[in-house]
């Protein structure tokens, strides 16, 4: 579950991490202020943490830079490998955000530009399977596309095809990128409190505690 769009990243593996720094037009707002999106998110883990999606492992690089006790979950084989390669030592296991061998107590669950492959549906699941393995002052850091509000979300769909940005604007209609009240309803339903503080035109920073 939560799968359907691996394939995507069979072709987008070698090319990422041009996209990220700003080597695709259509996506240079998305990961705009990258390396610091990266380093807001690393800044506020701590502990034992559980990285969800982890790509090609740059937010990775930063937990680890940062003395960060990380284990990694990517699901999607090329990204996995590339990933392991980087960091030969790190154990980066074959999972995603609902299906995984994670056991707990963990104090931080993190991940950046990865939970909006879920429906809002299997979000809620996800959040409610945290729950219990996190340590007590547990944490969830992430860091996504998610709009203001439905009408935000609708004139980011035109606003990118009116660019001519075609990519762009069928990826924000496939996949499952929501809302912060819809986020925020789903988070207090499986028993957090949470903040979101906007990290570019796309990305917000979302912090939950257990409640
Ligand atoms: C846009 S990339 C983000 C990579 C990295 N976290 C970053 O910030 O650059 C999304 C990653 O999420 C992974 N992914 C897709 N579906 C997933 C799922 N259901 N559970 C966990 N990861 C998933 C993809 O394989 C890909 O590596």
């Amino acid at each position: 579950m939560g799968r359907e769009f691996l394939n995507i990243f069979d072709e987008w593996a070698d090319s990422y991490d041009d996209a990220v720094y700003g080597k695709d037009d259509q996506y240079r707002k998305v990961f705009e202020h990258y390396d610091q999106i990266l380093h807001t998110v690393a800044n506020k883990t701590r502990g034992r943490t559980v990285e969800f999606g982890i790509g090609t492992g740059n937010l990775t690089f930063v937990l680890l830079k940062q003395g960060v006790d990380v284990i990694g979950v990517e699901p999607n084989d090329k990204m996995r490998h590339i990933a392991q390669n980087r960091f030969p030592e790190l154990s980066i296991l074959n999972g995603d955000f609902l299906t995984n061998s994670i056991t707990g107590p963990i104090d931080t669950i993190t991940s950046t530009y990865a939970f909006h492959h879920l429906t809002d549906g299997e979000k809620l699941q996800a959040l409610k399977q945290y729950h219990p393995l996190l340590s007590e002052d547990g944490q969830i850091v992430f860091a996504d596309t998610i709009f203001e509000d439905q009408s935000t979300f609708e004139k980011m769909i035109i606003g990118a095809k009116n660019e001519g940005y075609n990519d762009l604007a069928e990826d924000l209609q496939r996949e499952y990128y929501t809302t912060i009240p819809k986020m925020a309803t789903l988070f207090d339903q499986a028993g957090y409190s949470v903040s979101f503080e906007r990290l570019n035109d796309f990305v917000w920073l979302i912090h939950a505690k257990r409640k």
